[in-house]
């Protein structure tokens, strides 16, 4: 069984601080800054170009994949990484549009990160041919799935509100209809558990320096299913996603299996600090971490709705319905929002009002939980947010 301590021992939290954007950014696990240096000294220091094949650089983007895999019931062979999750969902997204006939509209919910919908109203206007983004609240996706749809676009867990999609249901009900399905999984890989082989989606992409602690700019991973690895079009077809990158041939050919989503050099440096910082997981299961993300999470709810009438949780009440995060409006959230980070609570905000908190078990204990809600309360009810220094904006909220 997992001591949740002792996992928390296992990351860099400065004294004073009580980390709740693990879900925007993890902290620095331990051994990452060796691994890190190692890389760097040994490895391209003294290896250099010899350390592609010695130091394994040539594989990281699969035998990292192979380790995010586990943590999103995908098999072996199934995920591979690189780039950022903007472009992963591109790939998806241009590959599913493949898959999907004459069909021509893409179908999405207004919760969805913007990014997803950026991705795909360009991808739209490059191919020109009609297609369409379609949107909907999220509570409507269901009744919105019908034959006309061509790809269901959707991020599992919502970042504003935590709302979390029925995966299985909802992918089972699209493919009945002939329609493909993507998943975004910023939000759920590492928080939740997470059965790719069970709910069967055709594709899934997602984020690292989230809840799997990667650091800022980690890279991102694409899982595409089994059967379909060999025929998926990789529409950026770049150099490492080649069958024989090394033969330098004048014409793209896929390479079999997952590969084809490579696309071009992977930053190794920190691919292996995201290899460095999956080692946080030895040992550690997600049922356990979800297990005991519920129960912080409803300890939080209830303390802050206690303490705080002015806050209104936004967030699923039910916690089979929610991620790990747990979101409150409150009017005067962005500057509460700022008093509490100048504090030492570390969460954040999202416009129009939305107070985010992520709820991270491998190094959040019970009574981080109870002195986040007590200063949260006390800058609420005392309207120690209502001072100038609160109210600038900064650039990255
Ligand atoms: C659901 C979702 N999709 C896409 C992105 C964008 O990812 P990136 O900046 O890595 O391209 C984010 C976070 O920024 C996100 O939360
Ligand atoms: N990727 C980010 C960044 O480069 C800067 C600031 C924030 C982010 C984020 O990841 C935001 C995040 N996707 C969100 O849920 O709001």
């Amino acid at each position: 069984m997992t001591n949740f301590d002792e996992t928390r021992s296992r990351f860099q939290i400065p004294d004073g601080v009580i980390y709740l954007d693990g879900n925007s950014l993890g902290p620095l696990p331990r051994g990452v800054q060796a691994r890190a240096a190692e890389v760097m000294q040994h490895d391209w220091g003294t290896q250099l170009i010899t350390a592609w094949n010695k130091a394994g650089w040539m594989d990281l983007p699969r035998r990292v994949g192979d380790r995010v895999g586990g943590l999103i019931g995908a098999p072996a062979g199934s995920v591979v990484m690189g780039d950022t999750l903007s472009v992963k969902v591109f790939q998806a997204l241009s590959a599913a549009l493949k898959l999907s006939g004459d069909r021509k509209v893409i179908l999405s919910d207004t919760g969805n990160f913007p990014s997803d919908l950026y991705m795909a109203q360009g991808l739209i206007a490059a191919l020109d041919q009609g297609h369409q983004l379609r949107t909907v609240a999220p509570e409507a996706v269901t009744e919105a799935l019908s034959e006309d749809v061509a790809v269901l676009m959707l991020t599992h867990v919502d970042y504003r509100t935590g709302r979390m999609h029925d995966m299985a249901a909802l992918t089972q009900k699209a493919q009945a209809l002939g329609i493909v399905v993507i998943w975004d999984l910023a939000h759920s890989a590492g928080a939740v558990p997470v059965d790719l082989t069970g709910a069967g989606p055709e594709f899934a992409v997602g984020c690292t320096y989230k809840y799997l602690n990667g650091g800022p700019g980690a890279p991102a991973f694409i899982y595409v299913r089994p059967d379909l690895q060999d025929t998926a079009f990789p529409v950026l077809s770049g150099w490492l996603g080649h069958e024989a990158p090394f033969a330098f041939d004048a014409d793209y050919r896929p390479a079999a299996g997952i590969e084809r989503m490579r696309c071009g050099t992977p930053p190794v440096i920190q691919m292996s600090v995201l290899d460095a910082a999956l080692d946080a997981w030895d040992g550690v299961t997600i049922a356990e971490v979800r297990a005991q993300s519920i129960a912080l999470s409803q300890r939080f709810i209830a303390a802050v709705e206690a303490a705080c009438p002015d806050l209104t949780l936004v967030s699923p009440r039910d916690p089979l319905q929610r991620g790990s995060q747990v979101s409150f409006a409150f009017e005067h959230g962005y500057p509460a929002m700022q008093a509490l980070i100048a504090r030492g609570v570390i969460g954040d905000f999202r416009a129009p009002d939305i107070m985010r908190f992520g709820i991270t078990p491998l190094y959040l204990s019970a009574d981080d939980i109870d002195a986040a809600a007590a200063q949260l309360a006390a800058i609420v009810n005392d309207r120690l947010w209502d001072s100038d220094q609160y109210r600038a904006r900064n650039a990255v909220t």
